[in-house]
């Protein structure tokens, strides 16, 4: 039985090429943002994010981090434009963080770790499902929002109150009427690129989309997310950090900005 894939020593993302050899493949994530390298595309249209926050139906601790699940049956949370083409439902977001406040985002900017990084994951509507979607090479749409030191962000408060309810692997919780739009920073200007799911199975179904404007997290906030657990309820206590694979190789491919 393979071992399951986590962040640790011995399970961690330099280990996962041997049950993933896609691990090694052409368009992996995440990757090294270098700005001035980045090519300025005017035909980049502005992401149209529309959610509607009834959606929302609950919190997860999914043992790799904790997601917050949208009910994805209609076209009533969706992005639209921005570097994609067609409609891509919201499914949920989740985030990735360290156990210090000098890392724990996946992308990097030139070289610069944040303290975590939000992902807001959605599926391509042209597929019948989110899991058929993300074996397509243009099935999966993730809006990632860097997330730096600063003043308490009360808008990421309500979501830190529900994790007492998950603390551990397999928890999940009632989480109802939250917009996402207000974890949004007031700019969407965005590096967009051709990559892949950073996780296991690590499928190259992503067109990731990097907001360059980060949202605000007080120490005493990123103290809240590393008071989740990796482990199940009754296993050995393993507080949940470091969850983020470091930047890949970009083989190539081309960083388009939407701003100058
Ligand atoms: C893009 C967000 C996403 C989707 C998925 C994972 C991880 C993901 O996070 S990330 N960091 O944005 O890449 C890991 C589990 C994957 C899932 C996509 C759908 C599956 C591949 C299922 O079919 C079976 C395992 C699932
Ligand atoms: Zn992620």
């Amino acid at each position: 039985m393979s071992h399951a894939w986590g962040y640790g020593p011995y399970n961690g993302p330099e280990t996962w090429e041997k049950g993933f050899p896609v691990a090694n493949g052409p368009r992996q994530s995440p990757i090294n943002i270098i700005p001035n390298q980045a090519l300025y595309e005017r035909s980049l249209k502005p992401l149209k994010l529309k959610y509607d926050p009834s959606n929302s139906s609950s919190i997860l601790n999914n043992g790799h981090s904790f997601q917050v699940d949208y009910v994805d049956d209609e076209n009533t949370s969706t992005l639209t434009a921005g570097p994609i083409s067609g409609i891509y439902r919201l499914k949920q977001f989740h985030f990735h963080w360290g156990a210090s406040d000098d890392r724990g985002s996946e992308h990097t900017v030139k070289g610069f770790m944040f303290p975590c990084e939000l992902h807001l994951v959605h599926w391509n509507t042209k597929y019948p499902s989110f899991g058929e979607a993300a074996s397509q090479p243009d099935g999966l749409a993730v809006v990632g929002v860097f997330l730096k030191i600063g003043s308490a962000n009360p808008r990421l408060q309500k979501v830190l109150d529900a994790l007492n309810a998950i603390k551990s692997k397999g928890k999940q919780y009632i989480f109802e009427n939250f917009d996402p739009k207000t974890l949004l920073p007031v700019s969407l200007d965005y590096w967009t690129y051709d990559g892949s799911l950073t996780t296991p199975p690590l499928l190259e179904s992503v067109t990731w989309i990097v907001l360059k404007e980060p949202i605000c997290v007080s120490p005493a906030q990123m103290a809240q997310f590393r008071s989740l657990h990796f482990n199940a309820e009754g296993e050995a206590p393993c507080c949940m950090v470091d969850n983020y694979r470091p930047p890949q190789p970009l083989k190539g491919r081309v960083v388009r900005s939407s701003f100058k």
